[in-house]
């Protein structure tokens, strides 16, 4: 079993280029299935969702092949299957996205259930609702699902939630049915936007794409092209919180700012400051930070995705800070590992109270999720000793190399393998 090593570390300091978005990448490769000719998608990270993507790629057809300069080529002409083994559906999050983009070309898509960071509940009924709206008959069976539609009509939807998944997925049903389907209660992230404009690109028609309110009007054929997926600002905002936990300086490159605006507010609030450029981002911190309260919501709101990475930084910020947690309120696993590093987290219903500027000590502490592999690498970077983090493959389905990056910043973090340290083990347990 391999673990990532973390030890004390001295204030981070240095230069990371951010890598494409892992979310925006997800619905891209799926909305792929789409085009009647070859697409390239530039900046697609190697992450492991990706790898699993490409499976699917190899049983239905999808031709996906990475040029030794990095882009990615897909070729979707010789797509001949729509079924979606359930285990490699059940092995990521975006795999529903695959019905989307499928439904049009095959009138059938068979998929398993999405997996996925496990946050006790992450319900797929607004995909469902959106769907049957678009005129899709959906059964259900014990590990999968099939949707079927012999010709998809534009449709009025509302979304009963906020919700990113399924206002792409909507998006991808609607590109090629018949006439205007209205997307309203949208999703605004940037990731919507960039999965509308790569659509566009190939000749979609959808305007409103950033707002709560889409408009598409169905075509029968999309072209081909070349488009760059937006870099990664859930990444980008724990790189900045990284600078935080032990005082440092760090630069995120290739970012887009204007996407992580209450994430950047937040980081002023506690008392880091930032300097930024159309393209990059460089937070300071003395170390000293303010304690605060966050809430989570959808896009503009404070994300989920940072939710974890922002309680390890308030960790280092004396007083008491309050983070609650609104769009996946069980979404707390993280703090339990906090705990046996010695923090002072208590959780009561969606909120987490946090007293910081408690000495942390090293320990063995287990990712339940990617969000949680990176709250604790950072409070291991504060931690007196070694913390040992396990589950690293949940690490792994959103950075593409985690551990060199942080060594880059002068973090002592690395990549270690169980059998090699056994002997050592009883002085952790
Ligand atoms: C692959 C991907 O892009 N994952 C992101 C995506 O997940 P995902 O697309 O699964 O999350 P959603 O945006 O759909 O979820 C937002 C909220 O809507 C609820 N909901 C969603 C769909 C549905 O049919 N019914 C329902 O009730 C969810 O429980 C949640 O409370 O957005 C989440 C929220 O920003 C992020 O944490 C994930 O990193
Ligand atoms: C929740 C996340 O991912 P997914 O939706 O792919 O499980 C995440 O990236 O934090």
């Amino acid at each position: 079993m391999d673990y990532i090593q973390v030890q004390g570390s001295g204030p981070l300091h240095g230069t990371v280029s951010i890598q494409g978005s892992k979310n925006s990448s997800l619905a891209l490769l799926a909305a792929s299935c789409l085009a009647d000719a070859t697409v390239t998608l530039e900046g697609i990270p190697d992450i492991y969702d990706f790898r699993v993507i490409r499976q699917i790629g190899k049983d239905i057809g999808l031709q996906i092949d990475r040029m030794p300069t990095g882009e990615m080529l897909l070729d979707p002409r010789y797509i001949h299957s729509a079924v979606i083994d359930p285990g490699k559906a059940s092995a990521y999050r975006a795999s529903y996205y695959f019905v989307g983009a499928l439904l049009a070309k095959f009138g059938k898509v068979t998929v398993g259930f999405p997996g996925g960071d496990d946050f006790v509940s992450r319900p797929i009924d607004q995909h469902i609702k959106a769907l049957r709206l678009l005129g899709a008959e959906v059964t259900f069976f014990n590990d999968y699902y099939i949707v079927e539609a012999k010709q998809l009509r534009g449709a009025d939807i509302y979304f009963d939630m906020i919700t990113s998944g399924a206002t792409i997925n909507a998006m991808l049903a609607a590109v090629r049915a018949e006439g205007r389907t209205r997307l309203y209660n949208a999703a605004m992230d940037p990731e919507v936007v960039d999965t509308a404009n790569f659509l566009n690109q190939l000749g979609a028609k959808i305007v409103g794409a950033g707002t709560d309110h889409i408009r598409i009007d169905g075509v029968p054929f999309l072209g081909g092209g070349t488009y760059t997926v937006i870099p990664d600002r859930l990444i980008a905002g724990a790189f900045l919180m990284a600078a935080g936990m032990k005082g440092g300086s760090i630069t995120v490159n290739n970012v887009i700012p204007e996407h992580m605006g209450s994430c950047l507010a937040k980081l002023r609030e506690i008392g880091m400051d930032l300097e930024i450029t159309d393209q990059s981002i460089t937070a300071h911190s003395t170390g000293k930070l303010r304690a605060t309260r966050i809430r989570t919501g959808m896009y503009p709101g404070f994300a989920t995705d940072l939710q974890q990475p922002f309680t390890a930084l308030l960790l280092q910020a004396q007083g008491k800070s309050i983070v609650t947690e609104r769009v996946y309120p069980k979404r707390f696993n993280h703090i339990q590992q906090l705990k046996r590093l010695g923090a002072d987290v208590e959780v009561r219903k969606e909120s987490a109270f946090i007293r910081g500027g408690t000495p942390l000590k090293g320990n063995w502490v287990h990712a339940t999720d990617v969000r949680a592999g990176t709250c604790l690498l950072l409070a291991g970077l504060i931690a007196e000793g070694v913390t040992r983090i396990t589950g690293i493959e949940h690490i792994e389905r959103g950075y593409e190399n985690a551990i060199q990056l942080f060594r880059s910043l002068g973090a002592n973090v690395s990549l270690q393998s169980l059998h090699v340290e056994a002997e050592n083990m009883s002085q952790f347990q």
